[in-house]
């Protein structure tokens, strides 16, 4: 029999390049050379500014410019690239940049995976030197220690509110928060084999079992919920055992070679957590107003008539709004609170100013957790 040439699979074969094709290839080829070089020309006038933080003695990350930077950019965008996309892509740039300066060290919930790790790549970038911690005492230590120059703890989420562990340690702390980074957090089935069948239990953060709560009574009513110190652990753990399950990331799903036997299963579809960046204050100063700012504040007053009104009545004086307003048990046995306040606003803003002084005269406990931008998306 002769030999038929060997013909490709229908479908298999690219389509011969239009010219028209190639033509705008070949224009993006020369904008990518040409952004090259401006980025090339951005990085090396940041490392002129670094020489002179440097000499100052000054610190490199400077959110409030950061934050200003990205503003100023969505203001003028003329598209089409979208404003969304401006924030993400600046934030990899300004990342680079900064690690030319100096690298930055993040600590953060780990280990490799986790919502923490994704928050901080998306805060700061990702040129940083990872420091995965077992614990979120551990990411406040870390960073009190030096061993991290800024600290990424949650705060709040929007399925399960506060996160009390952070809490309970700003109240002590002498780190201060100097920015805030919000995520869409989805959770997935994570396992070796791809069903359902069999899961005896089913390993996350307490955090992420309540918010799959009712997905997991629905679906896994048998498998036992057991809490670990991270979503990433339990993905960890459930590749390492075909019984068991995990909550977790696609990201940590890729990193511990699991299945994504059920993809978002968290109860409520617009779940989000909320994480501080923290640091030290002897080494990082507070960030100056960017002009959109936040300012978080722990305070508690004595347990008699009138005393939320003497909280709220120096607000509403000095025309500060309050973005926020939790309380917490002060554990002392006389329902007592804490209350957890974001006001909006900088102190060096005269209003914000005062109205923080009378707060303070009003309050038994009182003490700033950090001021710094709000959010930039
Ligand atoms: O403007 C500065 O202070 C810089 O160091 C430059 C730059 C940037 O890349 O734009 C980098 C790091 C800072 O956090 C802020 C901005």
């Amino acid at each position: 029999m002769a030999d038929e040439p060997i013909q490709p699979p229908p479908g298999d074969t690219q389509p011969a390049a239009q010219p028209a094709l190639l033509a705008l290839r070949d224009q993006i080829d020369a904008l990518d050379r040409d952004l090259l070089a401006l980025l090339n020309r951005r990085a090396s006038i940041a490392l002129q500014v670094g020489e002179i933080k440097k000499k100052e003695g000054s610190v490199v990350f400077r959110p409030e410019r950061e934050a200003q930077v990205i503003d100023g950019l969505k203001a003028g965008n003329p598209g089409p690239l979208k404003n969304d996309n401006i924030a993400p892509i600046w934030r990899e740039i300004m990342s680079a940049c900064r690690a030319l300066e100096t690298p930055t060290r993040v600590a953060y919930l780990g280990p490799a995976g986790t919502f923490s790790e994704e928050a901080a790549l998306g805060y700061f970038g990702s040129s940083i030197v990872r420091v995965p911690c077992a614990s979120i005492d551990e990411v406040f230590r870390n960073t009190s220690a030096g061993v991290a120059d800024f600290g990424v703890v949650p705060v709040e989420n929007s399925t399960e509110g506060m996160v009390a562990r952070s809490l309970d340690i700003f109240l002590t702390t002498p780190l201060f928060i100097i920015g805030e980074t919000s995520l869409f957090v989805r959770h997935n089935l994570l396992r070796k084999d791809n069903s359902l069948d069999a899961i005896e239990a089913v390993c996350a953060h307490p955090q992420a079992l309540a918010q799959c709560h009712e997905w997991l009574s629905l679906h896994l009513p048998q498998a036992e919920r057991r809490p670990v110190a991270s979503n990433a652990e339990g993905a960890r753990q459930a590749g390492q055992d075909a019984r068991l399950a995990g909550i977790a990331s696609v990201r940590a799903a890729n990193e511990y070679g699991l299945h994504v036997v059920a993809p978002a299963i968290q109860d409520d579809a617009h779940n989000r957590t909320r994480f501080a960046i923290v640091t030290d204050p002897h080494r990082h100063p507070a960030p100056k107003a960017s002009g959109h700012d936040c300012t978080s504040l722990v305070v508690s007053v004595n347990n008699r008539p009138g005393a939320m009104y003497d909280i709220l009545a120096p607000l509403k004086k000095h025309g500060v709004s309050m973005s926020r307003l939790e309380s917490r048990p002060a554990r002392s046995g006389q329902w007592e609170y804490y209350f957890f306040i974001d006001l909006q606003g900088h102190p060096d803003e005269s209003r914000v100013d005062q109205a923080m002084k009378e707060l303070r005269e009003a309050c038994a406990f009182f003490k700033v957790l950090g001021t710094y931008p709000v959010d930039v998306h």
